[in-house]
């Protein structure tokens, strides 16, 4: 007997308005190809971290999504999927952002369904002055400010007070990083624009996956691991000769160079599958450098997301050292770390010098990530269900292991004297420098404005990342972060393909009118330099401004 066919459930469409009442009363939904996904019980599994997807909420996240995520994980999201939408979605800020949301009650009278509720879409490169009222302590506590305080940290006062020698005031410097942005060189971020760039965005990746760049070339790994083979065997025999030094030189080298398999790794970009990548990763990372790929995909999963944002981005969160937007000076909130950016006296104290200060210190950063490892292990801020769960685990394994072989092995077994342990542990860690000057170069001179919810996935990721030139035989040395734009476009593409994306990705952005950041080795570092450079004088100028106000208000009040 023939059964009849059950009618399809007819899927619910939602307004805008009412995917905004459902964020207004806490719920979490992102949109995905035109489907509304709600995934609030899905936020504590989820292997790239609540904040990653926090960072969507609101938002249409098709592109991010797609750029993650494997095949499979895209199929799971269907799971949370409660209707769609219809038509063209109009993003909002998200809540971590400082959106604003309005409750829905069914049957109201629609309003206006296309505004972002009362969070205006900040301008350009917009800057927030120190707060008249309220200052934050570096504890985060708010207190009522003094009198005395309000005068000096009122924008009037500031903005107007002019430094006495350079004769630039602190409104100069704000409105320069809107000049310095020069938004002419960017698509406009009205809808059409904004839609033919992912449009095109899109046609790229079907084309890149049609000429199989998303193939990993294994080969190409085979040479890695003899370069990486090469290296450990040049450390071993000096280190058995005696020669502490030179060993310690090759162990760093052989760290400087794994880090870029952990990258591939961490990006899903070597067997496509979370778990082995993600276990090569840590068997590199964790086994061998001591380093947590936890720790770094947390805040790596962040940066491809909200690049280059003061507010949210944890890769150019580096207060009290280094400062690439003058933003930092208003003891900005991290939504990542979750506390105030205190700009506190030993900021102030060194970021006028940030630019002499800059290489000394990426010098000596490989010891700064062994304390975030064990902290991000320690206080277990990974995803502890879900998926990932047991991630954390096999990096505890890792980190004792490299502890052994490093620490007792090495370090005290085999180097005798206390001079020869400092030389191997000194140039170790000092050799990997290149690779942190390498990790800042792509972004830390690039545009740092927030331009809200309206600009696209491609268009952000291309304002604020920028590619260095280089002859192929010395890929190996960048590792695949010389083609920065290109891999945070495309992230899970493999490393050694993105030579060939690079030259498509360059069609693609005459195509659409974006420039794209081309410099060389030195001329970038010359940027990055001249960044730091330029905020740390902003910084000596507020300090002489504020100082020459403090006197004034000091006459003033009579002090
Ligand atoms: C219902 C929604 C979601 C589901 C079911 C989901 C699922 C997953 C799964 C299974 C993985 C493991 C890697 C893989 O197999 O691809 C993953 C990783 C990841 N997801 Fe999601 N995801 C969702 C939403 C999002 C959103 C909105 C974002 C933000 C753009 C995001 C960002 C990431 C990132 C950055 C990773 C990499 C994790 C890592 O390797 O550490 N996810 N997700």
């Amino acid at each position: 007997m023939a059964t009849a066919k059950r009618p399809k459930p007819v899927e619910t469409v939602f307004s805008r308005r009412q995917v905004e009442g459902f964020i207004a009363d806490g719920r979490s939904i992102i949109i995905v190809d035109q489907k509304v996904l709600k995934v609030d019980p899905w936020l504590k599994y989820h292997p790239g971290g609540d904040k990653a997807i926090h960072h969507m909420i609101g938002r249409d996240a098709t592109d991010e999504v797609q750029a993650l995520h494997s095949d499979e994980a895209q199929q799971q999201m269907n799971r949370y999927r409660i209707g769609r939408i219809e038509g063209r979605w109009t993003n909002f800020t998200p809540p971590i952002q400082g959106g604003k949301f309005r409750t829905f009650v069914e049957g109201q009278v629609e309003e206006a369904d296309d505004q972002d509720s009362s969070i205006e879409t900040p301008s350009p490169g917009a800057s927030q002055p120190p707060s008249p009222i309220f200052d934050t302590d570096a504890s985060g506590s708010r207190r009522r400010s003094t009198r005395k305080d309000r005068y000096l940290s009122s924008p009037s006062s500031v903005a107007s007070a002019t430094d006495p020698e350079d004769g630039m005031s602190w409104l100069d410097i704000q409105t320069k990083e809107h000049i310095d942005l020069d938004h002419a060189k960017y698509p406009s971020l009205d809808s059409n624009t904004q839609d033919e760039v992912v449009h095109k965005y899109r046609l790229l990746d079907q084309r890149l996956r049609a000429e199989r760049l998303y193939d990993c070339n294994y080969s190409a790994y085979a040479v890695e691991t003899c370069r990486y083979t090469l290296l450990a065997t040049f450390s071993i025999v000096c280190l058995r000769w005696g020669w502490y030094s030179l060993s310690g030189a090759f162990l760093g080298c052989l760290w400087h160079q794994l880090v870029f398999t952990v990258h591939d790794a961490g990006h899903m970009g070597i067997t496509h599958n979370f778990h082995l990548d993600t276990t090569i990763g840590i068997i590199i990372a964790n086994f061998i450098g001591g380093l947590s790929v936890g720790w770094w995909k947390r805040n790596h999963n962040v940066h491809h997301i909200v690049t280059n944002s003061p507010e949210h981005d944890p890769d150019i969160e580096h207060i009290p050292f280094f400062a690439i937007s003058h933003r930092f000076f208003d003891s900005m909130r991290s939504s990542f770390y979750e506390r105030i950016m205190a700009y506190d006296a030993v900021a102030k104290f060194l970021i006028p010098y940030q630019a002499y200060l800059y290489f000394p210190i990426l010098t000596f950063g490989r010891f700064n990530l062994y304390i975030h490892s064990w902290k991000f292990l320690i206080l277990g801020q990974g995803p502890q269900k879900g998926p990932a769960w047991w991630h954390r685990w096999l990096e505890i394994a890792g980190q004792v292991f490299f502890w052994f072989w490093f620490g007792y092995i090495v370090m005290y077994k085999s180097i005798p004297t206390a001079g020869g342990r400092l030389a191997f542990l000194m140039i170790s860690h000092m050799v990997t420098m290149p690779l942190h000057a390498q990790i800042t170069l792509s972004h830390f001179s690039m545009s740092t404005a927030e331009l809200g919810p309206r600009e696209s996935f491609p268009q952000k990721m291309l304002r604020t990342t920028m590619d260095i030139d280089c002859p192929q035989w010395l890929d190996f040395f960048h590792g695949g972060l010389q083609f920065q734009a290109v891999h945070h476009l495309y992230p899970r593409m493999p490393r050694h393909n993105l030579r060939r994306a690079q030259k498509l990705v360059q069609e693609f952005c005459l195509d659409i009118k974006i420039p794209y950041a081309l410099y060389g080795f030195v001329d970038g570092n010359k940027a990055v330099i001249n960044r730091l450079d330029e905020v740390g004088r902003q910084a000596a100028i507020l300090a002489k401004c504020q100082r020459s106000i403090a006197e004034k208000g000091d006459i003033l009040h009579g002090h």
